[in-house]
């Protein structure tokens, strides 16, 4: 019986990765990520990792019982996952234990194989396992699991799969979750079939996305513990697939901040979850620096970079850069606007506004200054002729290159989240590393004996803007404070939304040796 609004009891039967990323490990992190109380106990101990498994062990049956035992004799289980039972004298006791105690909901993944290739069923232990099948409502076998328990071939195909997945349910009297993780293409489909229900036997497809990452270690695990809970909770195996299927897409996709291992990694269970510690102030924005060190280490790396540095720059690829310059600050500025409208506080908005402002003049100067010694470089002179501007002024989006008008547009985008958090962090790279690429050069540059008569060195004087550095350590910490406030989804959206502008930052360095 499903029970709406309580807290489900869920135990799993399962063995133990002590890299914490499969098994009861996974389990209980699962059961917990889908508002469980999770319970475990042991059948197996591995020694394992993200690599492989090295060791089992697998304490006495009766030991096992006991634990079953010790739980059930005092313990209302509302639901229970079967995962790595490892021996036949363990499945043995589960089947005894299950039919003596008839839990409501019971999903068995017959563990048989690792994703490593590692073998976590005993060779003779394949016949009870499937005299175990029958006591489950919902068996979740991977794809060379299925095959194995039909003794039949690995489906190559999705029909293949979903034909397998009907005969095992046939054969077991049990619904079956048939899973595309094995098979190759962009999409990952799942599907809930059962032979004998009265509406027809397909009860739920799912299509997925494939996330692109190796971090796939306990994916079985994850999903089998989650449907359990969730299905304590709802009693609706379609509404539960639909659930644990889109938590375990963002696990996979935010696994790679956990950095746990050189193998096939862990996903991450809590993605959707707040930290329960707050983060300190600057710990955000920290974390958003941190993630583009491999963008920035790119842009230290571009030619511009250096040839600007060097004087070595061709004139053209300045006046390029110039230009397009230019232009992205008046497309900014009008995102700098939309900020400071979204902005929480009179002291943000502000500060924003002030942005959009200094963005201008900044654009102003540019033509004043700048543009008018590269009279070839003028924004109307790159195919397109500039349109007039209703009140005379300069037309401002007609020679957009390729780089500005993608970068631009992107900010854009991230104005219609209507989010302010997701905004400033998709407006910060062009503060934060244009400051930090800017200083670095001109403390670079001030330290040169023929720092005077290098041809770029009036350019990269203005670098030294203690005003701008000021104004880029506010944009940090305004964003950051936005960032500690967020919900973990809207912290994963300003993650994406910083990333995306610090890659456009780094091709907007590198467009006039592309484009110009
Ligand atoms: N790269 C991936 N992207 C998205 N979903 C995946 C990916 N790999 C596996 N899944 C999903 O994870 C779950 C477990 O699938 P599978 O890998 O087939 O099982 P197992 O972990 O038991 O080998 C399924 O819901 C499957 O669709
Ligand atoms: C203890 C234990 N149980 C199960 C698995 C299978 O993991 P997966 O979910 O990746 O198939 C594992 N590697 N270790």
């Amino acid at each position: 019986m499903a029970r709406a609004g309580a807290i489900p009891r869920v135990l799993s039967i399962a063995g133990s990765d002590p890299s914490g990323g499969a098994g009861i490990q996974a389990d209980l992190k699962s059961i917990a990520a889908m508002g469980g109380y999770g319970m475990a106990a042991i059948a197996a101990l591995t020694a394992q990792n993200t690599r492989g498994v090295t060791a089992v062990h697998t304490p006495p049956a009766e030991f096992l019982a006991a634990q079953l035992e010790a739980v059930s004799s005092d313990i209302e289980v509302d639901a229970v996952k079967i995962g790595m039972l490892g021996t036949a004298e363990a499945i043995r006791t589960v089947r005894a234990w299950l039919e003596r105690t008839r839990p409501p909901v019971v999903v068995l993944d017959p563990v048989m194989i690792a994703t490593s290739g590692d073998r976590l069923l005993a060779d003779d232990a394949e016949e009870a396992l499937a005299a175990l099948l029958p006591q489950a409502h919902l068996l979740t076998p991977n794809l060379p699991e299925l095959a194995a328990l039909l003794k039949e071939p690995v489906p190559a195909t999705w029909e293949e799969a979903l034909a397998a997945g009907l005969r095992l349910s046939e054969r077991t009297g049990s619904a079956v979750l048939v899973k595309g993780g094995h098979l190759d293409g962009a999409d990952c489909p799942d599907a809930l079939v059962d032979a004998r229900h009265e509406d027809g036997p397909v009860l739920a497809e799912i299509g997925g996305r494939r996330v692109a990452t190796q971090n796939t270690h306990g994916t079985g695990c994850s999903l089998s513990s989650a449907l359990a809970t969730v299905q304590a909770r709802t009693g609706d195996w379609a509404r539960s697939l639909a659930v644990t299927k889109e938590w375990l897409e963002g696990a996979l996709t935010a696994s790679d901040r956990l950095e746990v291992g050189r193998g096939h990694g862990p996903v991450h269970h809590f993605h959707h979850a707040e930290a329960a510690v707050p983060l300190a102030p600057g710990e955000f924005a920290e974390s958003l620096w941190a993630d583009i060190a491999k963008v920035r280490a790119e842009i230290d790396a571009l030619p511009f970079v250096a040839e600007l540095e060097a004087g070595t720059l061709p004139e053209a690829h300045f006046a390029y850069y110039l230009t397009q310059d230019a232009l992205y600050l008046n497309g900014y500025s009008r995102v700098l606007a939309r900020v400071s409208a979204l902005a929480p506080t009179e002291e943000e908005q502000l500060f924003w506004a002030e942005g959009a402002h200094a963005c201008l003049e900044v654009e102003a100067e540019l033509h004043r200054t700048w543009l008018s010694r590269h009279p070839t470089v003028a924004p109307d002179a790159a195919g397109s002729p500039a349109e007039a501007a209703p009140t005379g002024g300069r037309a401002v989006t007609a020679a957009q290159g390729p780089v500005t008008k993608a970068y631009v547009d992107h900010l854009l985008a991230a104005s219609a989240s209507g989010s302010y958090a997701v905004l400033a962090a998709a407006a910060l790279p062009c503060y934060w590393i244009y400051a930090e690429v800017g200083a670095a050069l001109h403390s670079r540059h001030a330290a040169r004996s023929d720092a005077a008569d290098h041809p770029y060195g009036a350019w990269i004087g203005t670098y030294a803007d203690e005003r701008f550095a000021e104004a880029t350590r506010r944009a940090i910490a305004f964003t950051d404070a936005a960032g500690r406030r967020a919900s973990a989804g809207e912290q994963e959206a300003m993650r994406e939304a910083f990333m995306a502008s610090s890659v456009y930052e780094r091709e907007f360095f590198d467009a006039p040796r592309r484009h110009a």
